[in-house]
Parts: C-alpha cells; structure tokens; sequence
C-alpha cells in the first residue's frame, strides 16, 4: 500500500512558517508516498498556494459537524474544501479529553468531512491509565466501532492510532503493542467495510522522529505516519518521509 505521512502542525505556525512548505516540497518532490501537511485554519489557503502543482496536499486539523449556520469561532468541512483542503484530522486526543470530542460528535465530523469530499483522518488511542489496566485494544476498539461512518470507504477513510501517553513525550510504544493494536483497528475496519477495509489506511502516531520512523514502517499494519512537533521543520519532516519510501 503507497504509505501516507501526515504532519499535524497542531496550535503552531505565523506566515513565516509557510516557507516550511516551500522547503518541504523542494526536499520531497520525488517521494514515492502520500504527503499531507495540516497546519492551522489561519495558513490553510496560503499552504494551498505554496503546494500547488505539487505531491504534497494540505488538510486541516478539525472541522464543524453542521455545514454552516450560527456556530461562533467554528469553520465547516465545506469551507475547508472551498479553500483546497483536501484532508482533516478528526478526534485528536487533544480535542477529545480537553474539548469533550466525544465518538458521536467525532463520527458526525466524519459525515460532514466525507459529504465534504474531504479525507478524513480518524485519530483513536488509549491515556497511560488505559493501558496499565489493559485496556488498550477495547478502547481503541470502542472508539473505532463508534466514529467510522457506515459509508466510508479506503478513499476517504485514513485511522490513526496515537496512544495519548506517547504524545509529545518522547515515548514510543513497543514493535509488539504497535502491531496488537494495528491488527485490531485493521480487523474492526474489514468487519465493518469488508474486503475495502483492508485497503484503508492506518497511521501510527506519537513522538515520530526521523532516527524511529524506519523501524515503525517496517511494522506489520503500519501505513504511515501522523507526526506532530517533528513535522514542524521541513528538514525533520523529510527524514520521517524519506524512511517511508
Ligand atoms: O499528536 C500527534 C500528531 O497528531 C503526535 O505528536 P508528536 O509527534 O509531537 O508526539
């Protein structure tokens, strides 16, 4: 399967930060895999300039379940595809636990992204506490079950499994809790989509660096990457991108 590697730049990025993508896609222009960056709504439509014509696309980082009306603050899948989004990140564990996502309004995103035309990247993982108790597989399950819209399909469905204990703090799963998990995110797909859920891609997410993405890739059910603070620098993000390939 042609890997996909995600950047999601989350609350960081000034005008300046757009000569990231422009570095970025003088350093990737013959990379053999997906390539999305996903900066904030503010950078959207000028990332688009910077990419065009390019293999890099550019998707943002949450989107508003309604397609418009009197949501204050929020912006709409339409919106974001009118500007050229072509992706968004849905259900971050840093909008579940500190914005009260919950499975229903993640799974109402979903819809509104994929009447949209949007790909939405679907984000599941268990807290630190969830694990030690062993309940890794029937969370990320849970969340899974519970947020894939009936009708989604490989072409505008990716998963990313970001366990929220190795978030930004350097932690990295083992190769076996990896693999366990992928396998099971990867049954829950074919039960629910059939023989196309074997095409849907899954990224694996959480303190991705350029000296572990090689040994990530090579894991049974890994089809990439979604990177936070390392996708910052284009330079960095390129080394993610060059193991993948
Ligand atoms: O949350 C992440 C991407 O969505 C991962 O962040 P880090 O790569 O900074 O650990």
């Amino acid at each position: 399967m042609r890997r996909l590697i995600a950047g999601n730049w989350k609350m960081n990025g000034l005008a300046s930060s757009l000569a990231e993508i422009a570095a970025l896609r003088e350093l990737t222009g013959k990379a053999a895999c997906d390539i999305v960056v996903c900066p904030p709504f503010t950078l959207i439509d000028r990332a688009v300039e910077r990419a065009k014509d390019s293999n890099l696309a550019i998707g943002a980082q949450d989107c508003h379940a309604q397609q418009s009306g009197a949501h204050t603050g929020d912006v709409s899948a339409e919106m974001l595809a009118n500007i050229g989004a072509r992706y968004v990140i849905l259900g971050h564990s840093e909008r579940r636990l500190s914005h009260g996502e919950d499975d229903e309004i993640v799974l109402a995103k979903a819809i509104a992204a994929h009447r949209a035309g949007l790909i939405a990247i679907v984000c599941v993982g268990e807290t630190r506490h969830e694990r030690d108790e062993g309940r890794a597989i029937e969370v990320v399950g849970g969340q899974l079950r519970e947020s894939i819209p009936e009708r989604a399909t490989s072409a505008d469905l990716v998963i990313a499994y970001e366990p929220v204990w190795a978030i930004g703090t350097g932690l990295v799963p083992t190769n076996e809790q990896i693999e366990e998990v992928h396998a099971a995110i990867r049954q829950i797909l074919e039960e629910r989509l059939g023989s196309d859920g074997r095409s849907v891609k899954i990224l694996y997410g959480g303190s991705v660096k350029a000296s572990n993405a090689q040994a990530i890739f090579g894991l049974r059910n890994v089809d990439g990457a979604l990177v936070g603070g390392a996708s910052l620098k284009a330079s960095e993000f390129a080394g993610i991108i060059s193991a993948a390939v």
